[in-house]
């Protein structure tokens, strides 16, 4: 059992915040009216990728959704999947054109009636958020007052940031559907008061949301779909686990059960049946896990200085898009952010150690694009989806602990989904691993075998060679584009 502190949320206080996406609140950092974020709201205000008139990247999707061996592939159309038809239209808001293979696979699964539990993996990026929002948009009755202010559908998820991702998706797609109203259930400042979950919908961290249930803030009799996003993390993680469990012990027990996630070792699989029996279950092997657009590199440092040295050296790609640079604990994010910034660059750190709104002012610039380079520990390991990502540096390289102690032994579905904040839907990504003893030699050769990738070594003797290499692929998806618009 991995017990990082960095992944639990915050204990303490409460906070919430309802959003009702028919009356746009222009302080709310989550809220749809902000035409600069990314991620979860990213495809619908613009994300340079997936909008329309990007020519370039829907050629390129368009060509891995025609893929048979590609994630992304479908044969259905998202009408052919029987979604309300003010549904269909925030889809199309979001410039969603297909579904990708695991919406195709999972949707029907999910909203027939009446309702099955389901156990669903597939790759990061392949758009699991859309196939559990889509169900739970799909069951809400939203024909009173009194049904749209109480909760029919509860989404838990690991972190604050990951939670409030989620927010931005359901408003989104959710945006034509008349009464809808959104809860965030996360963590508060210690300043803050809760306020009561008059919502449809509560999107939250599992701490926050058995605290309110306990405190009747959030009334839990009116659930009829539970969903736990990054669910091997929050069945397995020390802490969240346990709060999962008394979670659904306050809900009505024949909620839909629905667990989503790129991974799910084998005993967290045995789990994740208990915890929703008579599941469906769309799964992967290992070896289908990496994804195909995402080059994975390391790099030899003989010392921690050289790792230093080498993170300064690599500044300019980091720029190119946006990075994200991992690192085991918080003292060494704000160490390394602080004599970056000493140096003259322009980076951002995030940490658990912080209060809420700090952390939401961090990913919020990030996200804008603000922000470019960001250093954060597992934190922001699963789910964050900001599509400008193109590099991803394992300053460390993740490691199982057992005890509050390293063990030296890699944690394999933490690399997937650190190197799997690139590369989303369809996008090219360079993943750097830096290592710089004998026990990150062997992690780094273990994952590779767990994983049967290659990761190649970066020859750091000439680096504008190493510059010329990684800029190629990074900008191999403008190469793409280039192509596909003069053609
Ligand atoms: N059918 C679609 N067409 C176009 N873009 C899509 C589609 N489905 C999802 N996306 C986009 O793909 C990106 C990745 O989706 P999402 O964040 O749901 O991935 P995920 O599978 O949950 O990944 P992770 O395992 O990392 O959490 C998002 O930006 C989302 O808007």
């Amino acid at each position: 059992m991995s017990d990082n502190p960095e992944t639990a949320p915050a204990a303490g206080s409460l906070a919430d915040r309802i959003t009702k996406p028919d009356e746009p609140k222009p302080t709310d950092p989550s809220n749809v009216s902000n035409p600069k974020e990314d991620g979860a709201s990213a495809p619908a205000q613009g994300s340079p990728d997936l909008e329309e008139p990007d020519y370039t990247v829907a050629v390129k999707l368009s060509d891995l959704q025609a893929d048979p061996n590609n994630p992304l592939y479908s044969v259905k159309s998202f009408e052919d999947l029987g979604l309300d038809a003010r549904i269909l239209k925030g889809l199309s808001t979001m410039n969603f054109r297909k579904p990708s293979k695991v919406q195709e696979r999972a949707l029907p699964l999910l909203m027939s009636n009446p309702p099955k539990n389901l156990v669903g993996q597939s790759q990061s990026g392949t758009g699991k958020t859309a196939a559990f929002v889509l169900n739970v948009l799909s069951r809400l009755d939203l024909s009173t007052e009194q049904l749209q202010m109480t909760p029919q559908a509860l989404i838990l998820a690991p972190t604050r940031e990951l939670a409030r991702q989620i927010v931005g998706v359901i408003q989104i797609m959710g945006q034509f559907l008349e009464g809808l109203v959104i809860g965030t259930a996360v963590p508060a400042d210690s300043n803050a008061r809760p306020s009561k979950m008059d919502c449809s919908v509560v999107v939250g961290t599992p701490g926050t949301v058995q605290d309110m249930i306990k405190k009747r803030i959030m009334n839990p009799t009116g659930l009829k779909v539970l969903v736990l996003d990054e669910a091997d993390n929050m069945l397995d993680q020390q802490g969240l686990g346990d709060q999962c469990i008394r979670a659904k012990a306050m809900i009505p027990r024949n909620v839909q059960i629905v667990l989503f996630s790129a991974t799910f070792p084998a005993h967290v699989y045995r789990y994740a049946g208990k915890f929703a029996p008579d599941a469906n279950e769309i799964t992967l092997q290992h070896e289908e896990l990496t994804v195909e657009g995402i080059k994975q590199l390391y790099m030899d440092c003989s010392s921690d200085e050289e790792k230093y040295q080498n993170l300064v050296q690599l500044y300019g790609l980091l720029t190119v898009g946006s990075s994200i640079i991992f690192v085991r604990t918080r003292a060494s994010a704000v160490e390394i952010e602080k004599r970056m910034v000493a140096e003259g660059h322009t980076v951002a750190s995030l940490t658990g150690g912080v209060e809420g709104s700090q952390r939401d002012a961090v990913i919020d610039s990030f996200r804008s694009g603000e922000a470019k380079v960001l250093i954060t520990t597992n934190v922001l390991a699963r789910g964050i989806d900001v599509s400008t990502v193109s590099l991803v540096v394992n300053y460390d390289i993740p490691e199982e602990y057992s005890g509050g102690q390293r063990t030296n032994t890699p944690d394999y579905q933490t690399y997937l989904h650190r190197i799997g904040r690139t590369g989303r839907f369809g996008r090219i990504g360079v993943a750097i691993s830096f290592v710089s003893n004998r026990n990150e030699w062997e992690m780094l050769r273990k994952i590779q075998d767990h994983f049967q990738c290659i990761i190649d070594r970066i020859d750091t003797s000439d680096w504008d060679e190493v510059e010329e290499m990684i800029k190629k692929t990074i900008k191999n998806t403008r190469a793409q584009a280039n192509f596909a618009q003069v053609n």
